[in-house]
């Protein structure tokens, strides 16, 4: 029986190591479905590692041509194999200094090609989960193509147009070969997921263990359609002004402010006939943030987006919480992210109450958040690929409004300043200062 570890995210890892195998012709958002799997798994602390072929091959082929690929040439199909294997053998290694969950970004459009990735990770003790993009939507085949030839090293400093005509003549030759995943055949007994047109169509067979099931479930809620995400602290509330954490206090007059201007900015940045959903926590003070927003904006109220519960110190300042509870004070300075207050919560326990939110998110079109300072930056680590252990240093200030835009290569953000003056409720280290001005490497 495999012993089970709970790495204190809610997830059970039973000492599980899974290979996500990705599967499909070029230019059907694998990398893109690989890139996000190894962002939430790594939000929730679970050990992940993309190990992606083309980096490998590029060591030998930079920039090799369509020819490369046609799978009658015999130079090609060697190099091609010898990048597989630096790949798979590099995962090995990662997997043995404790990786949980190693994801195969290439094609592997062959059956030959999955069976050798199977038979290789089955002989380690790793699980393998396939999963295989399907695409027949041709803006989004085309969008694909418009950003490889953009963004991959392979066409750096080529010619536009010739480079998308040769990533045309890649894809047939894969074409040629490429096989579907078959449950009908020899790849029964195969653990996948299909995702046809992300979002649109799921097939799912054979799920084995609950790590498997929590990945399988994010990837069956993502959708590729345009969107973004905004995010807003609630405006300055009175408990800010006093420099006292938690509690359920209104806004101060500046925090008013800041909510009446709130619709002001989000025309700015949303524009005026686009529609939008708006989500605040339960408290007070989001809500009286969110008040303006016209009201054709559907707007929930979310209790998992609460703020941090900072249990007996609830309603205290930090210098109060210092002088009544020094150890605690020293103790989540040492290491805020695990640091639990007493009756209260630690960012890692707000991570995994936001899983939900997170899920969401991925699910739906366009949503504006209005919360709080821990929370936000939750949210903003998983958006943004920040390190945990930063995470809760960061300076997320008042009466800013930060619009998110996920990329098929990473998230762009641009800040809209409502130019309302607001306290500072960032603390450095080892400070009590009721409002201290953040360093430069917490923006
Ligand atoms: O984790 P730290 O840095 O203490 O910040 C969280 C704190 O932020 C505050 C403001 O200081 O949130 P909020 O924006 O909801 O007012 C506190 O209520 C909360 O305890």
């Amino acid at each position: 029986m495999p012993s089970k570890t709970n790495n204190g995210v809610g997830v059970q890892v039973e000492d599980t190591k899974i290979c996500v195998v990705m599967v499909g012709l070029p230019a059907r958002g694998k990398s893109y479905i690989a890139q996000l799997a190894q962002r939430y798994l790594q939000w929730l602390s679970i050990p992940a590692a993309t190990f992606n072929v083309g980096n490998y091959r590029r060591n030998d082929a930079p920039q090799p041509t369509a020819d490369f690929f046609d799978f009658n040439n015999p130079e090609g199909e060697r190099k091609r194999r010898a990048a597989a294997e630096a790949a798979v053998a590099d995962m090995l290694a990662w997997f043995r200094t404790g990786g949980v969950v190693g994801i195969l970004d290439a094609t592997n459009s062959t059956k030959e090609r999955r069976k050798w990735v199977m038979d290789t990770c089955t002989a380690h003790g790793i699980e393998v989960l396939f999963v295989e993009s399907k695409c027949d939507d041709e803006e989004v085949i085309m969008a694909n193509i418009r950003d490889v030839k953009l963004t991959s090293p392979d066409y750096r400093g080529q010619d536009p147009e010739a480079a998308a005509q040769d990533f045309r003549n890649r894809i047939s030759h894969y074409e040629k070969v490429y096989k579907t995943i078959n449950a009908d055949e020899d790849e029964d007994n195969y653990t996948y997921l299909k995702l046809m047109n992300v979002g649109k169509q799921v097939i799912i067979n054979r799920i084995q263990d609950y790590l498997q099931s929590r990945i399988v479930y994010y990837l069956m809620n993502l959708h590729i359609r345009p969107r973004s995400v905004w995010l807003s602290r609630h405006g300055e509330s009175l408990y800010n002004l006093s420099g006292r954490i938690g509690g359920d206090m209104l806004l101060s007059p500046r925090g008013e402010l800041y909510a009446k201007k709130l619709p002001e900015l989000v025309r700015e940045s949303v524009g005026d006939d686009r529609p939008l959903t708006v989500w605040t926590s339960t408290l007070k003070r989001t809500i009286a943030t969110a008040r303006f927003l016209p009201p054709h904006y559907n707007q929930l109220q979310w209790k998992a987006l609460d703020e941090l519960d900072s249990g007996v110190c609830d309603g205290l300042t930090y210098q109060e919480i210092k002088d009544r509870y020094p150890e605690d004070f020293a103790a989540r300075d040492e290491d805020k992210y695990n640091y639990r207050y007493r009756g209260g919560e630690s960012y890692r326990d707000v991570v995994i109450r936001l899983e939900p939110i997170i899920m969401e998110l991925e699910r739906s079109e366009d949503i504006l958040i209005v919360t709080h300072q821990a929370v936000l930056r939750c949210i903003y680590a998983y958006f943004m690929k920040k390190d945990q252990a930063k995470s809760p240093w960061m300076n997320v200030p008042l009466h800013t409004l930060i619009k998110l835009t996920p990329r098929a290569y990473g998230t762009e953000e641009v800040r809209y300043e409502a130019h309302i003056p607001a306290v500072s409720t960032w603390r450095g280290k080892g400070s009590t200062a009721k409002h201290e001005n953040p360093t430069p490497e917490s923006l």
